[in-house]
């Protein structure tokens, strides 16, 4: 089960490695992380960082295994911007000489960069970005500047303290004529004495939720006063301003400038797969230890996970987890075949892509975050407690629905893109790829229930028409009364709800159908592909609230930790007192709670402050 989560043997063997390489390191310690300050924090992600350089160095670790290594670390820092978005956007939107120049850098962390795009007044909105970059033809220079105070860079990860550069985004502004957004590269801050540059002001946008967890991270505010950068830092693949100062659009489509963000929407669906997989390992495993009521007759108390209702609510997850799993895998090939069509100018799946990435991230991401907080719920008043890993693994994957695109936002992109295919099928044209479904619109729109028995519940075929016949008729049901409305616009306004309802049943039938298509191919390992069905049922099922799901729920309950502990974490990546391997969880929660600071000393400071008088003075009262 281990291969059928993982990939392949080479990914289980380099994933262990790595972990093993993590977890037995003392500078890479995260027990004590919650109980740091935000600078304490913050300080120790930087030593984290820079030790994982040296190692990376020392070991001559590949970029798989660099990412791993990143990965297993599990602490949100600059670094992840740096590798996750500011060296894409290079790749992406950079010309070769551009590319040539400051990867060079970036790849030696010669420099630090991350993706400055949200503003504190824009953020979804990029086309309303009000950052401006003026060419000014007398010096050959772009003149970056924050007009306005909405203007100011925020939450750009790494930005607040230890980016040196940064891709920015501005309004472009050449002969006096505004082009819209465009990516510039700015240094900000000295290599010398990391001192910000002349006219830049920056810093961190201050704490977030959570104790621990995100706070990692210096998500940083920046405003910028009419800052000089050379011409030749426009980011000129999708576009160029010439020394005239005219503007050239290149032949590509101007959306390739959101390129970078379909890459990190991507990556997203395979990190919601392994939170979610983190979430749901700490849940089964403490809920075999965890026992609560008995037989009446005096006899052992019963694990919780033999409750029905702890089953209904905690295995949807557990298929959700390896649901998310293979539709992020198929998800990299999709984005993979489309970066390597856009080589040769083939701009015909990009549509696909861009609904597909932003659909599965706000599905999986919002569906994770739910999840997580009931595993919290799952694991009852423990599950409340850091050491078990369960807060603060909720409060860094819970920002996953807003960043990278706030979920709503992308669900309506979804939905665009489905009302444009219901209408091309109207006027004839054979849809393909993922909508490929919608070209059956006929009998889709008319059949009868293909499921008629019980045991049709388990056909893979039957509940894929299911999905299909659900999905089309919802979008197909939208289409319809958005046509009646006074306008496209007014219409798609009025509907949105609906829309967004009819994009996350086109996306749930994308997953239930990679599923599906995942158990058609060759599966290692005795019964594993059993187990996969069946929770390729549970996934599917409990997303139409199906009555056979009682009997899968039991069939699972056998290998419910076999399940999980095919995840094949350590003890160190999964940072919980309950979901330990060796289930040794209430020794292990009375030990991390004596390292809390708190009990440094028996008698807490402010006592003889605080407390020692108000208990004197009720005492002198209770004897008048
Ligand atoms: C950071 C570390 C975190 C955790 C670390 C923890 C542990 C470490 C271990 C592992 C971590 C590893 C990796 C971490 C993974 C992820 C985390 C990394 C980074 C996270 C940080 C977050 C970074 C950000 O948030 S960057 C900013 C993101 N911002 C957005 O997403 C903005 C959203 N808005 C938009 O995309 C656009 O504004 C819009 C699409 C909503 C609207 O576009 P527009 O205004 O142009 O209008 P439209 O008319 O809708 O579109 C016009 C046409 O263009 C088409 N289109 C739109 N977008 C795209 C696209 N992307 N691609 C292709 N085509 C697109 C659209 O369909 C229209 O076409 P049509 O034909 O005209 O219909
Ligand atoms: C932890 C974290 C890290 C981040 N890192 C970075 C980074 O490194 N670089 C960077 O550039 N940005 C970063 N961001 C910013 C992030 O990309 C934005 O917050 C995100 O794109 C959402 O935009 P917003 O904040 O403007 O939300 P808004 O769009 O203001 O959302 C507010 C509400 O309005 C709704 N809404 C907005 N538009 C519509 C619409 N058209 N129809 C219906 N509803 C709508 C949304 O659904 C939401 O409910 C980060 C954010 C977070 C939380």
């Amino acid at each position: 089960m281990k291969v059928a989560w993982a990939g392949s043997r080479h990914a289980v063997e380099v994933a262990d490695r790595m972990a093993c390489l993590v977890a037995s390191d003392p500078v890479f310690r995260k027990d004590t992380r919650t109980m740091l300050s935000r600078k304490e924090l913050f300080k120790d992600t930087l030593k984290k960082a820079a030790h994982a350089w040296k190692r990376t160095v020392e070991l001559h670790l590949t970029e798989e295994e660099a990412n791993l290594l990143r990965l297993y670390i599990d602490q949100p820092g600059y670094v992840d911007l740096h590798w996750v978005m500011f060296v894409p956007a290079i790749k992406g939107q950079g010309t070769e000489e551009q590319q040539k120049k400051w990867l060079t850098m970036a790849y030696k962390f010669q420099i630090i960069g991350t993706y400055a795009q949200t503003e504190l007044g824009h953020g979804s909105n990029v086309q309303g970005l009000e950052t401006t970059a003026t060419f000014d033809p007398s010096t050959d220079e772009f003149i970056m500047h924050s007009p306005t105070l909405t203007s100011s860079k925020w939450w750009p990860g790494g930005l607040g303290k230890t980016s040196t550069h940064a891709v920015v985004y501005a309004r472009l502004i050449t002969e006096g004529k505004d082009y819209g957004i465009h990516g510039f590269i700015m240094q900000l801050r000295s290599l010398d004495d990391h001192s910000p540059l002349p006219g830049i002001t920056i810093g961190d946008i201050g704490g977030k939720f959570g104790s621990g967890a995100y706070n990692s991270m210096d998500n940083g505010v920046m405003r910028l006063d009419h800052v000089r950068i050379p011409r030749d830092q426009m980011l000129m693949r999708l576009a160029q301003v010439t020394r005239e100062g005219k503007y050239v659009h290149s032949d590509v489509p101007k959306q390739l400038l959101y390129g970078t963000m379909v890459y990190v929407r991507q990556t997203i669906v395979a990190d919601a797969s392994r939170a979610l997989s983190r979430a749901v390992c700490i849940a089964v495993r403490y809920g075999a230890i965890r026992k609560q009521f008995g037989s009446k007759a005096g006899g052992p108390e019963t694990q919780v996970l033999n409750y029905k209702t702890q089953q209904s609510r905690l295995f949807p997850f557990l298929a959700s987890a390896y649901a998310f799993r293979f539709v992020g895998q198929w998800l990299k090939w999709l984005y993979t075949d489309v970066t390597q069509k856009l080589e040769s100018k083939d701009f015909s799946t990009l549509p696909e892509a861009h609904a597909c990435t932003a659909g599965l991230k706000s599905v999986t991401t919002s569906a994770t975050a739910d999840a997580i907080e009931e595993c919290q719920k799952l694991c009852g008043g423990h599950g409340y407690l850091n050491s078990s890993g369960l807060p603060e693994l909720f409060a860094v994957n819970l920002p996953a629905c807003t960043y990278e695109g706030d979920n709503v936002v992308l669900l309506l992109q979804v939905a665009r893109f489905l009302m444009k295919t219901v209408s091309q099928v109207a006027s004839g044209k054979q849809p393909v790829g993922t909508t490929a479904y919608m070209g059956n619109i006929q009998h889709l729109m008319q059949c009868k229930s293909v499921v008629n028995t019980v045991e049709d519940w388990l056909n893979p075929a039957a509940i894929k028409e299911v999905f299909e016949a659900r999905a089309l008729r919802m979008a197909v049901n939208c289409a319809q009364n958005i046509s009646k409305a006074p306008s496209q616009e007014e219409g798609f306004s009025e509907l949105s709800p609906d829309l967004v309802e009819a994009a996350v049943a086109h996306v749930q039938l994308i997953i239930v159908t990679k599923f599906i298509e995942k158990l058609q191919e060759d599966i290692l390992g005795h019964g594993v592909k059993e187990q996969l069905q069946k929770l390729c049922g549970i996934y599917a099922l409990h997303l139409i609230h199906n009555e056979r799901l009682g009997k899968l729920y039991a069939q699972v309950r056998p290998n419910a930790v076999a399940l999980v502990d095919a995840f094949d974490y350590t003890d160190h990546y999964l940072g919980s007192a309950l979901g330990r391997y060796d289930g040794d969880v209430y020794s292990a929660l009375y030990k991390e709670a004596w390292k809390d600071p708190l009990n440094e000393t028996v008698v807490p400071d402010g006592y003889q402050e605080h407390l020692r008088p108000l208990l004197k003075q009720q005492l002198k009262l209770s004897r008048l």
